[in-house]
């Protein structure tokens, strides 16, 4: 399982130059012209988590592991991609094989990097994305329709099926993306089923200006609020200036960063938010070779949350030694977190708690 979050927008918005900063790196040629990306570049991406700093230091670990977490940068999409417009469908095609996406929209003012549609206009540009989406939606549910329709004759038990189908068809016409039903729904099982794009989970990223970094002005306030009315999340950062920190000593960037008024990075709120949008969630290990973050999905239990390390332990699973990390924090040596009762033992039907550090019983 290697979840990943998508990076999709109009041309020229900033997408290679995130991903760039992202990764830490050159890799996706970022350049002032659309379609200047084609093939999509793939970056891991380690999840920034300060918890491992403390525990490495408790337990006076040689190194930390954190967990990683892949971003797709794709190519731009413009106005008719669903119909074949620009690149077309091939990367309606890339987006689909992610699992969430981040949507990043250009908020920043600048004369010398062309906008495809003239000139930055936040809502209509995530219009037009969000349009493209769905009309490819539409097109892969019309071709299942047809498929469910025969089998709804064959066997007028799947009749429900095509009830769900037909709602979600009516959604999308409407302007209602599919991750607006409830998970639980059976358009939302007929959206996983299809692979709808419009399913995925949404971050929305404005790429803001360097004067507005502290202060996202209108443009961002704008993507803000589309954001907040469809229960979507929304983070605003400059891409520009966090990919050139790429290339920088950690020393140095903190330097910028208090000077350009950046406390909290940007770019370690679109990590951590991509996370949390995949329903990934994490659990520690802690020694002296290691401390160790592990991604797992959230309502992982303790044997297959085990399985992430190794297959043997999931097989020989006894029972799994449970601290939360605030625990560990307070009592700082395993004889006080054992006295003050705060060593869990847990079983193979544990539902993992987010920052449980763990050690696992096995048999081999
Ligand atoms: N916040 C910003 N402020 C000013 N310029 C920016 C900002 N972010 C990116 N740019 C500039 O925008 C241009 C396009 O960037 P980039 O190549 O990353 O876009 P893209 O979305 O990947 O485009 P494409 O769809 O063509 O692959 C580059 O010249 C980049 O330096
Ligand atoms: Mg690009």
């Amino acid at each position: 399982m290697a979840l990943s979050c998508g990076i999709v927008g109009l041309p020229n918005v900033g997408k290679s130059t995130i991903f760039n900063a992202l990764t830490r790196s050159a890799q996706a040629l970022a350049a002032n012209y659309p379609f200047a990306t084609i093939e999509p570049n793939v970056g891991e991406v380690p999840v920034p988590d300060p918890r491992l700093g403390v525990l490495a230091g408790l337990s006076s670990s040689e190194k930390i592991v954190p967990a990683t977490m892949r971003f797709v940068d794709i190519a731009g999409l413009v106005r008719g991609a669903a119909s074949g417009q620009g690149l077309g469908n091939a990367f309606l095609s890339h987006i689909r094989e992610t699992d969430a996406i981040a949507m990043v929209v250009r908020a920043f003012h600048d004369d010398n990097v062309t906008h495809v549609e003239g000139g930055p206009d936040p809502l209509r540009d995530i219009e037009i994305i969000a349009i493209e989406m769905a009309l490819a939606d539409l097109a892969s549910l019309q071709k299942k329709r047809d498929k469910l329709q025969r089998e709804v004759r064959a066997n007028p038990k799947e009749a429900p099926k095509l009830e769900a189908l037909d709602r979600l068809i009516a959604a999308l016409e409407a302007g209602r993306p599919a991750r607006a039903f409830p998970p639980d729904s059976p358009e939302a099982a007929m959206a996983r089923e299809s692979f709808l794009l419009t399913a995925k989970p949404m971050l929305y990223v404005a790429n803001v200006d360097e004067s507005q970094i502290a202060e996202p002005g209108p443009m961002a306030q704008a993507v803000f609020a589309h954001a907040k009315a469809e229960n979507s999340r929304a983070i605003a950062f400059n891409g520009k200036i966090e990919s050139e920190f790429a290339g920088m000593s950690d020393d140095d960037v903190a330097m910028f960063r208090a000077d350009y008024g950046i406390t909290t990075g940007g770019l370690d709120r679109l990590i951590v938010e991509a996370y949390d949008l995949l329903g990934l969630m994490t659990f520690l290990t802690t020694g002296e070779k290691e401390t160790r973050a592990w991604m797992i999905e959230k309502g992982t239990k303790a044997p297959q949350a085990a399985g992430k390390i190794h297959s043997d332990i999931e097989r020989g699973f006894i029972r799994a030694e449970c601290i939360s990390y605030d625990d560990y924090v307070t009592y700082k040596t395993l004889d006080a977190i054992r006295s003050a009762g705060k060593l869990r033992s847990e079983g193979k039907d544990y539902v993992m708690q987010e920052g449980d550090v763990v050690e696992f019983r096995f048999n081999v």
